[in-house]
């Protein structure tokens, strides 16, 4: 089996593949996240891990993974099934990248735009030619949240539960409002502009946060909450093997 690790911004995510197929998967709270993986690998045992991390994770993650089984680093050197386009490849996301192989495994040939939505949202443009060529980065759905509450005196903290009214009417739902629907809005409208360059567009939306969205688009769309696990699967059997 092959163990897969998405270490994010918020959340740490794991998954165990049997050939292509997943088999197990995880989600931690960074605190738990080290000794949640240590205790996974000693259990199941790992033929191979891969390692895909934009956080600051603790520094004795690679050492001990390594100390149980051969461990690829996700990293701008990393051989891949897809080319990598970016104008400055060492400060991508590696994350996004990982999507942007999955993307291309679960749909080759086609254009494929991933939208992750988690801590951030990542717009991530893989062209048919299979080259990664970037995308956008916008705020997330906490990251709005809390930033209309702690850069102003008078907005309280509000969360994604409750009324969500395109006319908000009092200032929680205003808020909401302007969150929820303007992350949607915004999803939609980025949509539009690549369907505007790019014939066949294929869209995949994944993130811990698209399932909020994935019912409230205008437009045609795929959900995955696991296609940047899946690419990891899908680079590390390229490097392994
Ligand atoms: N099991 C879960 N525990 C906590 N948050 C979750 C969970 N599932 C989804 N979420 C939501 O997903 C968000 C994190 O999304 P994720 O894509 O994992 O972000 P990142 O990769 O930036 O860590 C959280 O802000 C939370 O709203
Ligand atoms: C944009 C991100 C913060 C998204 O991280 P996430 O929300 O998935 O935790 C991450 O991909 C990152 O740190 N990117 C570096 C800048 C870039 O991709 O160009």
């Amino acid at each position: 089996m092959h163990l897969c690790i998405d270490w994010g911004n918020t959340r740490v995510k794991a998954a165990f593949f049997q050939e292509q197929t997943l088999v197990a998967d995880y989600n931690f709270s960074e605190e738990e996240a080290l000794t949640g993986l240590m205790a996974l690998v000693a259990e199941k045992q790992p033929k191979a891990v891969i390692l895909c991390s934009v956080a600051n994770h603790p520094p004795e993650l690679k050492i001990l993974l390594q100390e149980q089984a051969p461990l690829v680093v996700l990293s701008s050197n990393t051989n891949l099934p897809i080319m990598n386009a970016y104008h400055s490849p060492d400060s991508l996301g590696m994350d996004r990248l990982a999507i942007a192989v999955g993307a291309n495994a679960a749909y080759p040939d086609r254009n494929n735009l991933v939208v992750s939505v988690g801590t951030a949202i990542t717009y991530n443009f893989v062209h048919q030619n299979k080259a990664f060529r970037g995308g956008s980065i916008s705020p997330g759905l906490q990251l709005r949240f809390r930033a209309l509450h702690e850069f102003t005196d008078k907005l309280p903290l509000v969360s994604e539960t409750g009324d969500t009214p395109i006319l908000g009417y009092d200032t929680e739902t205003s808020i909401r409002s302007g969150v929820m629907l303007g992350i949607a809005a915004e999803i939609d409208g980025m949509i539009n502009y690549y369907k505007e360059q790019y014939s066949g567009l294929n869209v995949v939306l994944t993130g811990g946060n698209a399932g909020l969205f994935a019912g409230k688009l205008k437009n045609q769309i795929f959900a995955d909450s696991q296609l940047l696990l899946k690419g990891l699967n899908t680079i590390l059997r390229h490097n392994v093997r």
